[in-house]
């Protein structure tokens, strides 16, 4: 008999406007990769842009459930056209793009134990429309977007619930986060007034991540530990569901807040723990092996932090269609400004996280006006605009004042203001009351394309300054640089272009310099599939820990099991995995954009009480979702 295959360990994306898959072996090298591209796939279908469906008039932004179980299906067929032998496959786990809630109807568990691999019935045909009343799995057909802009109404909420004399700081220290727009705890406020019916209906509420877990599971699996921080509901330090915040969003203490426990269900701590093994469907329809187990989905961010063993001097920088910033790190130091989740492997460290909406979308609009004479999706022109503006657009850095500008088609996460686009001319050495004049902020200009860039590092560069620390210089320790990060690593679908690299390198320093993935095209599958790999093969640490670990247990102290960075750091080739992409810090350069630092947040607090006196104004409560809807 032929011995069986060498081990694979299988994870996913589904972010924003694609859904990818990434085969590895236990030496976690690459053996295969497939990706779905919503649009291009299903636009029609679904009549989605960029992976969703808007409504503007309520600053609605959500994606259709259908077209990500139509994902699964094609990308698993594109695997195995690739050659993927599925049956090698012993662990698969994935990730899900954060805060997007799916509200499963009373009863889904059967209809996902019951998932038919023989028949023709693809998974939207059976979860859709399937079951005795012919209604499928889901209470509501949507899922609210990361992006969506709805609730601020019920945000306002949340940042008082906690009461005190500032809310709002005590909502960020017990939660990590202040009330966010996509954040799943408003979210739910929100779904259950506007269609009470279908929360009714609502048995259980996953998360994106554990939505795509309950699909290889075929049952409900439970929200993750490293996901479970964006919602607003959980008390990361009493491990538990927060009792006040539960009973807003449910409705009231009691009996509506303890039903809404139950939908959100237990969260295991230990996030390499087996929920089970795949569900026949996958067994019957694409050869997946009966035993391949399934360890918890993450959320995208919490994934791509897997995706290297990362130290808490280093920082990801992840250019998908947001951006976001991310570390690892054992302190805890939460702000409204940011965000503080635990970490998806490992008690005791926690990710920093900082989140942009306009990333990808908004650098294309300036690519595509810079390439206006053609429909050329390329990023040349933008290249040639960046690298040939000075910093800041200072040709003489003495006599010049600093360009700066703000690009926001949609609605901003931090700051929290509303879309539109701002331009500026700061001069340090003006006087403090005048130093920053405004310009025209249309047409785009060459120079947009390094501000933009610039504007998107700036942002990142003031608001993570207290996590960096001074260094010594490599060529002469006794020589303390600045405060920055020792490394950056940039991933999503902006880290292939290389003049995004060096101005990132320029902006945030980084002593040893800018590194890029070199496995694969997609850092966050990746991270799942090597979560995958270590929830398999970890090995329980000997004696009383051995036995703790059998037992399930995740102890805060030494843990009970091989730690994810001890197995995942000895078979890293760093070699192999990664690639240096630019430069990191450069003395002047560095210094420069320090001030420049200062004049962007002071542009950025002149904008927020501009906005806080209009919306005053006009009563506070409107709410202008994007450019279009301003017309
Ligand atoms: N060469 C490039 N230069 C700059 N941006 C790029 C390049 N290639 C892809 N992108 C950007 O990557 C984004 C998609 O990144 P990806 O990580 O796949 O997104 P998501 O995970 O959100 O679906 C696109 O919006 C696009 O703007
Ligand atoms: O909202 C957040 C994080 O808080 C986003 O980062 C989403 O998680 C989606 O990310 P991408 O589709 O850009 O990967």
């Amino acid at each position: 008999m032929a011995p069986p295959p060498p081990p694979t360990y299988l994870g996913f994306d589904l972010s924003t406007q694609q859904l990818k898959a990434i085969v590895i072996d236990s030496s976690l090298r690459l053996q295969h990769e497939a990706a779905v591209d919503f649009d291009a796939d299903f636009g029609k279908k679904y009549g989605i842009q960029k992976g969703v469906l808007t409504n503007p008039a309520e600053g609605e932004v959500y994606a259709p459930i259908a077209l990500w179980l139509d994902a699964v299906d094609l990308v698993l067929s594109r695997l195995r056209e690739k050659g993927c032998d599925l049956s090698a496959v012993s662990g698969l786990s994935g990730a899900g793009m954060q805060h997007g809630t799916v509200f499963w109807r009373d009863g889904a568990e059967e209809l996902l134990k019951g998932l038919d691999g023989k028949e023709g019935a693809g998974l939207v045909e059976q979860l859709c429309s399937g079951g005795p009343s012919g209604e499928g799995a889901f209470a509501h057909p949507d899922s609210p977007n990361w992006q969506d802009a709805s609730t601020q109404k019920q945000c306002d909420e949340f940042d008082v619930a906690l009461g005190g004399e500032k809310p709002v700081d005590r909502l960020a220290e017990l939660t990590g986060s202040k009330a966010h727009h996509r954040f799943s705890g408003p979210q739910i406020l929100r779904y259950r007034t506007k269609y009470p019916d279908h929360y009714e209906k609502t048995g259980r509420i996953s998360l994106v991540s554990s939505f795509l877990a309950s699909i290889f599971l075929g049952d409900v699996a439970p929200i993750d530990i490293g996901d479970v921080g964006g919602m607003n509901l959980w008390d990361i330090h009493a491990g538990d569901w927060e009792e006040e915040l539960l009973a807003l969003a449910a409705g009231g203490k009691g009996k509506p807040a303890e039903t809404l426990k139950k939908k959100l269900g237990d969260v295991p701590e230990d996030g390499g723990i087996k929920l089970g093994t795949v569900s026949s469907y996958f067994v019957d329809r694409y050869g997946f092996s009966a035993d391949c187990a399934i360890i918890p989905f993450t959320g995208d961010n919490p994934s791509t932090i897997l995706s290297l063993p990362l130290r808490p001097s280093d920082a990801m920088v992840s250019l998908g269609t947001s951006t976001t910033f991310l570390m690892s790190t054992p302190q805890y130091k939460p702000d409204p400004a940011y965000h503080f989740m635990n970490h998806p492997t490992t008690p005791g460290l926690y990710m920093f996280m900082l989140c942009y909406k306009n990333g990808g979308l908004a650098r294309e609009q300036v690519r595509d006006s810079l390439n206006s004479s053609s429909s050329s999706a390329s990023w040349d022109n933008f290249n040639k605009a960046a690298l040939s503006t000075p910093p800041l657009d200072q040709a003489d850095p003495r006599s010049d004042p600093m360009r700066l500008g703000l690009y926001f088609p949609r609605h901003e996460i931090v700051p929290n203001l509303s879309s539109g686009q701002w331009r500026y001319h700061y001069n340090p050495s003006k006087s403090a009351s005048s130093p920053l004049s405004e310009l025209p902020a249309d047409p785009f200009v060459p120079a947009d394309a390094r501000n933009i860039v610039e504007s998107q590092f700036l942002s990142l560069r003031l608001r993570s300054q207290n996590l960096v620390a001074p260094t010594a210089a490599p060529d002469d320790p006794s020589r303390q640089l600045p405060a920055q990060p020792k490394r950056v690593y940039l991933v999503g679908g902006g880290s292939a272009n290389a003049a995004i690299a060096q101005l990132c390198g320029e902006v945030l320093g980084s002593v040893d310099g800018v590194y890029k993935l070199d496995i694969g095209g997609n850092a966050c599958a990746l991270g799942a599939a090597y979560k995958a790999c270590w929830g398999c093969e970890r090995r329980a640490k000997s004696g009383e820990h051995a036995e703790l670990a059998q037992k399930g247990g995740r102890d805060q102290g030494q843990g009970n099991w091989e730690t994810f960075e001890e197995l995942i750091g000895s078979r890293w080739d760093e070699s192999q995995f990664v690639q240096k992409v630019a430069d990191g810090y450069k003395e002047g350069v560095f210094e420069r954009y320090g001030e420049a630092v200062e004049g962007f947040d002071r542009m950025e607090k002149l904008l927020l009480k501009r906005e806080g006196e209009r919306l005053h104004q006009i009563g506070g409560g409107v709410f202008i979702e994007d450019e279009s809807s301003k017309k």
